[in-house]
């Protein structure tokens, strides 16, 4: 499997592009310069272009992919917001941008470049939206919006217009800040990390009616745990088995398992990793987990023991400054 790792460092204004090795080795690829403190990005579905929000100009730039994984820029276009999320959607067709401060959700259509240009839709009104994804089916579009405790959920037409679906929202409890999300294999179930008390809620999609509702939460923390939460990222391996969240007061990674059918999570171990962990990523054979430390400026690779999803640290690598998104692209 070949596979290539970027790393947004805003800081320091870089992308750096690492090769992944079946072993877990990684080596330096690319150091990529760009125009404006880098954070966010995501991989389009076809492997051919990486999407990255940049600021303080606040833009969504488009990168072509070569076959080896190196980045070669393309157009940029305006944002409505300081970038704090991309997604896209999985036909690939619409990035959509979520702005924590300016509390606004834009979508993008792209060209036959596959340039992503100028919004076709902004969403207003959503307090700090802190992630957009877009559901299995791809017509539910699905917003934690951190400081309102709820998801917000719209419904997301071909052309790419986004309308309050009929069931608008998913509540958490109050204080629980909803922020990143991951969705189970079988498209049965989606998991929400939850900032503010670092926990992580289970929704279950019910099958005849298509609507999510929450059927566990659970918190992420160690018992002996007093600090204040600060939970940032959330991601499953490819077969469903294992879903890892980050703390960055803590600079762990909680471990928990999944039952077989997607429905109940356990926490089952804690690891300790870089400093300030806002970002992290799991590789496309489920072997790796790859975190940035924010305050380390450095990522490291540790494996997943396929038997327990306990991670054990490979090595670390230096990148640029502040790191704090992973995207991990298979080429084909
Ligand atoms: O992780 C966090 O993100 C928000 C928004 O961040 P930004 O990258 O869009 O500036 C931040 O304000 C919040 O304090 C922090 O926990």
């Amino acid at each position: 499997m070949k596979q290539v790792v970027y790393v947004a460092s805003p800081e320091s204004q870089q992308i750096h592009a690492f090769r992944l090795a079946d072993n877990g080795e990684l080596s330096l690829l690319q150091t990529v310069e760009v125009p404006g403190q880098v954070q966010p990005m995501v991989v389009h579905p076809d492997g051919h272009r990486l999407y990255v929000g940049v600021r303080p100009e606040f833009g969504v730039l488009t990168y072509h992919v070569d076959s080896e994984g190196k980045l070669e820029e393309g157009a940029m276009a305006p944002l409505p917001g300081s970038p704090t999320h991309l997604g896209i959607d999985l036909q690939g067709r619409f990035v959509f941008s979520a702005s924590y401060s300016f509390n606004n959700v834009s979508i993008h259509p792209l060209n036959e470049k596959g340039h992503a240009l100028a919004p076709v839709q902004v969403l207003e009104n959503i307090q700090a939206p802190h992630s957009a994804n877009i559901d299995p089916t791809n017509h539910l579009l699905m917003i934690p919006a951190l400081k309102e405790d709820r998801i917000r959920q719209f419904d997301f037409s071909v052309k790419g217009e986004a309308t309050p679906h009929a069931s608008a929202e998913l509540k958490t409890v109050e204080g629980a800040g909803p922020r990143h999300m991951a969705f189970h294999p079988n498209h049965h179930f989606a998991y929400c990390v939850n900032e503010l008390n670092s926990s992580v809620d289970v929704y279950q999609k019910d099958v005849a009616s298509g609507e999510y509702r929450q059927v566990q939460a659970l918190g992420i923390m160690p018992d002996d745990f007093s600090g204040t939460c600060w939970a940032a990222d959330l991601h499953i391996t490819p077969d469903g088995k294992y879903l890892y969240a980050s703390d960055r007061t803590a600079s762990l990674i909680s471990i928990l398992t999944v039952s077989a059918d997607g429905s109940e999570l356990e926490l089952v171990g804690h690891h300790a990793t870089q400093t300030q962990p806002r970002g992290f990523n799991i590789d496309h054979s489920g072997q790796f987990v790859i975190t940035a430390g924010q305050k380390s400026d450095a990522i490291e690779v540790a494996k997943i023991d396929p038997a327990n999803g306990q991670l054990t640290t490979l090595k670390t690598y230096p990148v640029g400054k502040g790191p704090m998104w992973v995207s991990i692209l298979e080429i084909n």
